[in-house]
């Protein structure tokens, strides 16, 4: 079995969490309250700007020129898919600007982005881009799974429709394909890093579905 695709067999249980999340059983039948997604917008902007810093940090230090490529064109992605469905959809649920700018990240938003950039900060490029990838790899699983059984319409459609785009499944398997790369030339204690930084990276998915369910705040 290849090296990718044993992290994510080792991540099947986180998986089908994600699979089995509320969040996404009421995005499909379109009966996810407002307030829901709404919550998730505002959190995955907030989101996507960090991402997008730490995709171009992984550009600035990929070894390859596919590598520079791809995370800088995910860089740029990021920040258009924040400006672009982000607005689209603040329109639609009625967010206002003020409200965009006073949101401040959650638990689950705030611990995900600093992960990320600890990765970005203090280790190797291996377990950096290893925790990038769950960012594509279970949104687009997710993206799969919903598009089938979502209904019609659904006021959710284009969310739904931009994760189950085949450009995305590209996407997916190119970064996928760099962390084979990466991980083929690694040294085993590495590629136990980069597992670690994959299953990490995909609980924090499950969390960030799971506290934009529960409208999370901060308890204090
Ligand atoms: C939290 C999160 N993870 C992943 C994605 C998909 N790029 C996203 N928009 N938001």
């Amino acid at each position: 079995m290849s090296f990718c695709d044993t992290i994510w067999q080792d991540v099947a249980p986180l998986r089908r969490a994600i699979l089995a999340q509320p969040f996404l059983a009421e995005l499909a039948d379109g009966s996810l309250p407002t307030e829901s997604f709404r919550h998730y917008m505002l959190q995955d902007s907030l989101y996507l700007a960090e991402y997008a810093r730490v995709l171009a940090i992984a550009a600035a230090r990929a070894p390859t020129a596919a590598g520079r490529l791809e995370f800088s064109d995910g860089a740029k992605v990021a920040v258009q898919v924040e400006q672009a469905l982000h607005q689209a959809f603040f329109v639609q649920f009625g967010v206002t600007p003020e409200m965009a700018r006073q949101a401040e990240a959650t638990p689950a938003c705030l611990g995900y982005t600093s992960y990320l950039a600890s990765l970005a900060a203090t280790r190797s490029y291996e377990e950096l881009i290893a925790g990038i990838l769950p960012c594509f790899w279970v949104y687009w699983e997710v993206g799969c799974d919903i598009k089938p059984r979502a209904v019609s319409p659904n006021p959710y459609a284009a969310w739904i429709d931009t994760y189950a785009a085949p450009s995305f499944g590209e996407a997916t398997d190119r970064v996928r394909a760099l962390v084979g790369e990466a991980a083929a030339s690694a040294t085993p204690t590495t590629r136990a890093a980069m597992a670690t930084a994959f299953r990490n990276a995909t609980r924090y998915e499950w969390m960030f579905w799971d506290s934009a369910y529960r409208r999370e705040t901060w308890p204090i």
